[in-house]
């Protein structure tokens, strides 16, 4: 089930969002001691993540996670995970625990067992996993021609991303789509026209469209221009 929700600006979609996640998150929490929220990198969470940050939520039953990292120090600009520390560990979201997918390892493809490791602690199914969207379709790190392995026994992947400068650590296609709720934060017209099409004719091999065909969890897109 695909909901789509516009708003006329990104401070609108702040705050709907965020009332959004504290409700799924909440209501998570009424049936599991802990609960696992799943957060997206990038620039677009910047504009949002802060007001989920504000929500009267018992945080510290509540451990987050990436949905990918780009294969950089935690202190990097382009850090998923300074990111999350930056956007959403502040405010009353301070006392959340993150589980970062950054480790020691030269390259990600030798972090994949030490990461999903990390990640089977975490309370499952996962609740709530917010994703951004790629201009190519991209979701996570997952990006259009990397392949879905069903058989693949670990919840991450290792990416070696066509253009992005560095390598990536990715939640696997089924990872994401097993989780109980997924939410989508697409902002800008090219994105939403893409969103358009990939709903209306999914392309297969366009990470997004596979979301879509394998996930069995309702999908709330929150969208702007
Ligand atoms: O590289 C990434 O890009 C996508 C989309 O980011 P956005 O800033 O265009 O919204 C993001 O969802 C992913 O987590 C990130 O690593």
């Amino acid at each position: 089930m695909i909901e789509r929700h516009h708003h006329a600006n990104m401070q609108a979609l702040a705050t709907t969002f965020a009332d959004f996640a504290a409700s799924t998150l909440r209501s998570a929490l009424r049936d599991s001691p802990a609960v696992t929220l799943v957060v997206p990198g990038g620039q677009t969470p910047r504009a949002y993540l802060p007001a989920l940050s504000q929500q009267a939520l018992p945080w510290k039953n509540i451990h987050i996670t990436l949905s990918d990292e780009r294969w950089v120090e935690a202190q990097a600009d382009a850090s998923n995970e300074r990111l999350v520390r930056e956007c959403l560990l502040i405010n009353e979201a301070r006392n959340a625990h993150l589980v970062g997918l950054k480790t020691p390892h030269l390259r990600p493809s030798d972090a994949v067992a030490t990461v999903h490791e990390r990640l089977t602690r975490l309370p499952a199914p996962f609740s709530l996993t917010i994703l951004g969207l790629g201009e190519d379709g991209h979701i996570a790190s997952l990006f259009p021609g990397v392949v879905h392995d069903p058989t693949n026994p670990y919840l991450c992947q290792a990416v070696e991303p066509p253009i992005a400068p560095s390598s990536r650590i990715s939640l696997t296609l089924s990872a994401l789509a097993d989780s109980c709720h997924i939410a989508v934060v697409v902002t800008g017209a090219v994105k939403r026209q893409l969103l358009d099409q990939l709903i209306e004719s999914p392309d297969p091999s366009i990470p997004f469209a596979q979301l879509i065909r394998l996930s069995s969890s309702p999908i709330t897109i929150f969208e702007t221009n």
